[in-house]
């Protein structure tokens, strides 16, 4: 049995090539790694702009989740911060800028029949410049948040995203069949993330 051992740096920052060794190390616990399998990471970020009443939400319409209403996001490129993507990706997809975006959650998607790993790094802000305004990707809407339209969005986002509302942190797991079906998935609220 072989089993994750470390992260080999491939010099791209969204795809870490996972590698498995036959050595457990002490705090694997991370449950896909410990089937064997070798997995690639590739880092995603998820923007969610948040008023004392209300969530901004965007309509993908292009690419991967299109069809869905979601946060603003997508992949972080060489050279940049996690957070330098998730300002850039908000900015291209919903022409707002934000002085601070707040971390507060990492979700790590796997989809059964693929190697490759979402490491979707979520944000908070309740402060934005601008006004929302439809780009190429995304369409914005203001939603009320007793009505945010979750049978319109992906089905993990349910779990997670009433921790976010209350402002807890959060890590998670979920794996998918397919792009509607979660087989499993694990949850837990943490100090830092
Ligand atoms: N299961 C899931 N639940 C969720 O809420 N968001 C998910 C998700 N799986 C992926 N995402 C998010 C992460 C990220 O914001 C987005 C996927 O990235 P994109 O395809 O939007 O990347 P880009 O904006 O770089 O796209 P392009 O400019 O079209 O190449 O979907
Ligand atoms: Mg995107
Ligand atoms: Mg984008």
């Amino acid at each position: 049995m072989w089993y994750l051992h470390g992260v080999v740096d491939s010099g791209c920052p969204s795809s870490m090539m996972y590698i498995c060794h036959d050595v457990l190390p002490e705090d694997f616990s991370f449950q896909p790694y410990n089937r064997g399998i070798m997995f690639t990471s590739k880092l995603l970020t998820l923007v969610f702009v948040v008023q004392p009443s209300k969530i901004l939400l965007g309509m993908k319409k292009r690419g991967f989740g299109m069809g869905r209403w979601n946060g603003f996001g997508g992949k972080v490129q060489p050279g940049e911060t996690i957070e330098e993507a998730a300002k850039r990706e908000l900015w291209e997809e919903s022409c707002l800028t934000v002085n601070t975006l707040e971390k507060i959650g990492q979700i790590k998607f796997e989809f059964v029949g693929s190697t490759e790993l979402f490491d979707v790094h979520v944000f908070h802000t309740d402060h934005f410049i601008g006004e929302p305004a439809e780009s190429e990707e995304m369409r914005p809407q203001w939603f009320e948040l007793e009505k945010i339209p979750f049978d319109g969005m992906w089905p993990d986002d349910i779990y997670w995203l009433p921790l976010l509302l209350k402002k807890k942190k959060f890590l998670g797991y979920f794996k998918f069949e397919g792009y509607d079906k979660i087989l499993e998935y694990t949850l837990e609220e943490v100090e830092h993330v």
